[in-house]
């Protein structure tokens, strides 16, 4: 039974989704923020669900021996090593919309708070001072929202401003002008958006590009008197390049719910009477927790339990309808790569696989990695789908694939060939009705042969008696053959074999089945077979 681990305050409905499908949980809302004890603990578990408290570092993946997915409850992964993670074979997954209203809605919130000063009013009033003069707010009506991100929150906040009757434009590269007509909003570049914004409220991932979005070059840019919003990540804004343009009254406020460093106790910007802050509740409402813990503790069960990926940012997805008819095709993906890449000694440059038929229609994304997956094991060991697109990047592996209609006999098959620096090679297979994989051809070579635990593959010219001799050296070694698949190009020219055995064939066999007469190559090939 697989074992999870929820070590931050996720809502209780995880835990009752995780035990509803069998899984064991363990409930430690706590134990994220000790990251000792995480580092101690986590090897037990095959999953990991979090909100943001938990830092899943280097340390703790390098921790994590039995590690098969990280679930995180909520959008940004940033507190999550994905590189480290994706090394490890650990899928990652978030739940990317579950709490977008929430957090759009807490953006205008704080909109409204920052332009009428609600906070301050508030503890000003409770404070019995009565100070009607002192808050004087903005309208938002006719003002201009300036919206830096405009994808799932971004555009929830667009359309509110819009139905608070504001002019809204969008800054966002990847915001197709047919999009923004449809939200009600103008695109412009940053400079725009910067020059014309009455407020400006950030939605972006924190990313190379858009850390220090607001910077203090930018700040400079903003109209004064500008508002800025932030509740999508701290390093957004140059903390105290703000600070210095709120003193100068550059910037008439802030209102800020995330923070370069959380959780934030001290910062240059608490106490000033111009700045709203809260502590990261975005996200923070009944329904969005709810929401995100019950889709993460199912997204993580149906990886666990049946393969299903969803919501991965570091592997395809593949959704629980199609993961027992994909399953096979996987399997045989991986026993292609895994036959090319224990045939195989030299340094891969290329692989070009093809989906014929059925495989063409499914996800080849999966099968892809699952192939990849097979191919690099033999040479770097400790390798899986999650690892093995970003292992082959690594490697400069070129990679295409190639989808095609049903052209031969098989309603599909999968080929994979490979170009080392020496030659080229190819092996291709096709899944039977009884789900079972079979290898249908090598080297452009037809032959019908089922993987098995211990095979002998050799290729050498069709010459008579071949056979034979291979058949009478297995024998005085020991060697039971349980199965002998052949194949030629053409009579007398060359000439494969693959022949399943019952047990390991040692170096030594190997040495005698290369002595033979005609034998080009022999090699010994292993699967992990059900
Ligand atoms: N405060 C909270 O509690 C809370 C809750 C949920 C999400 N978030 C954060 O809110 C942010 C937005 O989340 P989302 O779900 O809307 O993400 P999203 O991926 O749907 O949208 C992000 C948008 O940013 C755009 N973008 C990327 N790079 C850009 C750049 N250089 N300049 C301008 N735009 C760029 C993308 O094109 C995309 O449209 C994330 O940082 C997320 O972590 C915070
Ligand atoms: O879990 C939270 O409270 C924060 C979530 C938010 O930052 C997110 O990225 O989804």
């Amino acid at each position: 039974m697989p074992k999870v681990l929820v070590s931050d305050a996720l809502s209780e409905r995880a835990v009752e989704i995780f035990r509803e499908r069998g899984i064991d949980v363990d409930f430690q809302p706590d134990l994220g923020k000790d990251k000792d004890k995480l580092a101690e603990v986590i090897g037990q578990y095959d999953g990991l669900a979090i909100r943001s408290a938990t830092k899943v570092t280097d340390k703790i993946i390098a921790a994590a021996a039995n590690l098969r997915v990280i679930g995180r409850a909520g959008i940004g992964v940033d507190n999550v090593d994905i590189p480290k993670a994706t090394a490890r074979g650990i899928v990652v997954m978030n739940t990317p919309f579950g709490n977008s209203t929430t957090t759009a809605e807490h953006a205008i919130a704080m909109m409204l708070s920052l332009a009428r000063q609600i906070p301050q009013a508030n503890a000003s009033t409770h404070a019995g001072k009565w100070e009607k003069s002192r808050f004087m707010g903005i309208e938002l009506t006719g003002k201009t929202l300036g919206v830096i991100g405009c994808g799932n929150i971004g555009s929830i906040v667009a359309t509110r401003g819009v139905g608070l009757k504001m002019r809204v434009i969008a800054f966002d590269p990847y915001l197709s002008p047919e999009r923004a007509q449809q939200l009600g909003v103008e695109k412009v570049d940053l400079d725009t958006l910067l020059a014309r914004a009455d407020i400006i409220t950030l939605h972006t991932p924190l990313t190379d590009k858009t850390r220090n979005i607001l910077s203090r070059e930018a700040l400079a840019k903003t109209r004064k008197g500008v508002r800025i919003v932030n509740c999508a990540r701290g390093g957004l804004i140059d903390e105290e390049a703000l600070k210095d343009a709120i003193d100068a009254g550059h910037v008439a406020g802030a209102a800020l719910d995330v923070f370069a460093v959380e959780p934030a106790k001290e910062h240059p910007l608490f106490g000033n009477e111009n700045v709203i802050c809260t502590p990261h509740l975005g996200a923070s409402t009944e329904e969005a927790q709810e929401t995100v813990a019950l889709q993460v503790a199912e997204q993580m069960a149906d990886y666990l339990l049946t393969g299903a990926v969803t919501n991965a940012v570091n592997m395809p997805s593949i959704s629980a309808e199609e993961a027992p008819r994909l399953k096979p095709w996987v399997r045989l993906a991986e026993m292609l790569g895994s036959f090319a890449g224990q045939v195989t000694e030299s340094a891969i440059k290329e692989v070009e696989i093809l989906f014929e038929g059925v495989a063409s229609e499914m996800n080849v994304k999966a099968m892809t990695s699952a192939a990849l997956a097979g191919l690099l094991r033999p040479q770097v060991g400790d390798v899986n789908m999650v690892s093995a697109p970003i292992m082959a990047k690594e490697r400069g592996i070129v990679l295409s694939e190639v989808k095609r209609d049903k052209m031969g006999v098989f309603d599909g098959y999968i080929r994979l060939t490979i170009q080392t620096e020496k030659q080229r090679r190819s092996v291709a297979g096709t899944v039977f009705s009884d789900g079972k994989p079979r290898f249908i051809q090598i080297k452009g070579i037809n032959l019908d042969a089922e993987p098995a635990a211990h095979m002998l593959y050799t290729t050498n010219a069709d010459k008579p008696g071949y056979i034979g001799a291979l058949g009478t050296t297995l024998g005085e070694a020991g060697v039971n053959i349980a199965a002998f698949a052949l194949g030629r190009d053409k009579e007398g020219g060359d000439a494969i074999a693959l022949l399943t055995v019952d047990d390991v064939v040692s170096d030594a066999v190997l040495e005698k089945v290369r002595d033979l007469p005609h034998v080009l190559q022999a090699k010994r090939v292993e699967f992990d077979v059900e």
